[in-house]
């Protein structure tokens, strides 16, 4: 009889460390149907409601990350991390997991330095060009380090280091195919453009205030819009949906759709956002979010940029750069073509079966 792999999979806090960890479980659950899932997240973060609807276990542990500030929150942590600490452990003896798998967020810190304390093989995946403290922390730890990015050597232990790209959800993989069903699920006109807003798994104050400030532009330029806007701001924005050819959504669950509907994306440059873009390839402006550790996500937009693959908007630069550029761009299919083949070239399609595959090393498959 073959063995039961039992899996932990332990990331959160925003989107971008939550879908590659689904990712991961759901190949890794087609290979062997009969292994034991369970994630461990942050109790109130977005993985205790997305990880459910995917269809897996969640624990929550009570943790956040550090403020840079003198705040309450601040004096809680290290209480916060001994009760993280000490559940990871219950949570690690009960479940018995083979392997443990982080992928960044402060919630997989307790769970994978417990894990490794106790001998236990584990894995981080590293979505951006700049690691998180949690990841930097618990590279030395670890047995293998995933990466997307070139260049991290400069953080982790080289010899950990496989690059393999960030997963990306299967059904990304082939959205050409969606179109007319795209259309017809957002009830969009076929002969319009479609302009598709993004502004990260939680949405973007800067570009919700530039996009509501330039709806009368971009009227003229004749296009039809899907903004998200983020759940937290989806209140303030959501009587702009009373504009002709705008619709406004807090979040959208059915990414593939809005892909595939959109012609040009104007989005955040968080680390799965650009890998998922990559695949789409679709002519994007990026607008980089500025409040980021060490500016990350510049640098994740600026590997994409410096290849003529998209096009980089500063958040400082909006008023007086933004109508001229996105002008230049939905005026010219040229910039479109060149844009969309460029960015396709750098598409890592395999990263989630080769991250798979690295866990299946660990495991003595
Ligand atoms: C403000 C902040 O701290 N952002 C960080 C966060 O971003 P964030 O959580 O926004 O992460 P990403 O851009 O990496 O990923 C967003 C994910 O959410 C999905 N999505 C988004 C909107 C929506 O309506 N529906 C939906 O499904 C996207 O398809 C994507 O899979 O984690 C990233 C990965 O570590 C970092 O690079 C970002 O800097």
């Amino acid at each position: 009889m073959s063995k039961t792999y039992r899996i932990i999979l332990s990331g959160g806090g925003t989107g971008g460390h939550i879908y590659p960890a689904i990712a991961i479980a759901n190949e890794l659950k087609q290979r062997h149907p009969d292994a034991k899932f369970l994630f461990v997240g942050a109790k109130d973060r977005m993985e205790m409601e997305k990880v459910p609807h995917a269809g897996y276990d969640i624990k929550g542990l009570w943790i956040s990350g550090i403020q840079r500030e003198l705040t309450l929150k601040n004096l809680m942590f290290p209480f916060k991390l001994i009760s993280s600490l000490f559940v990871s452990r219950n949570i690690i003896k009960k479940f018995k997991p083979d392997v443990v798998i982080g992928t960044g967020g402060f919630a997989s810190g307790p769970l994978l330095y417990v894990a490794a304390g106790k001998q236990i093989p584990s894995l981080i995946q590293e979505q951006n060009s700049f690691p998180g403290v949690t990841n930097k922390l618990l590279s030395k730890k670890v047995q293998k380090i995933c990466v997307a990015y070139d260049g991290l050597e400069r953080f982790f232990p080289e010899h950990k280091i496989i690059k393999t790209g960030n997963p990306v959800r299967q059904g990304l993989l082939d959205i050409q195919s969606k179109r007319a069903e795209a259309l017809a699920f957002f009830k969009l006109v076929p002969e319009k453009k479609t302009l598709l807003i993004l502004g990260g798994s939680l949405g973007a104050k800067r570009i919700n205030e530039l996009i509501e400030k330039e709806i009368d532009y971009l009227q003229t330029r004749n296009v039809q819009i899907i903004w998200q806007c983020g759940k937290l701001y989806y209140e303030a924005y959501k009587i702009n949906g009373n504009t002709k050819h705008v619709q406004v959504h807090a979040y959208l669950n059915n990414m593939d759709f809005a892909y595939a509907a959109a012609d040009v994306i104007i989005s955040r440059a968080g680390a799965s956002s650009v890998s998922e873009l990559c695949i789409v390839g679709k002519p994007v402006i990026f607008i980089p979010s500025p409040n980021v550790a060490e500016d990350h996500q510049t640098k994740n937009a600026m590997s994409i940029v410096k290849e003529q693959a998209a096009i980089l908007i500063k958040e400082s630069d909006l008023d007086v750069d933004f109508e001229n550029k996105f002008s230049q761009l939905i005026e010219s299919k040229e910039k479109q073509n060149a844009l969309s083949e460029n960015i396709k070239k750098l598409a890592l399609v395999n990263a989630t079966k080769d991250i798979a595959n690295e866990v299946e090393k660990l495991l003595n498959i």
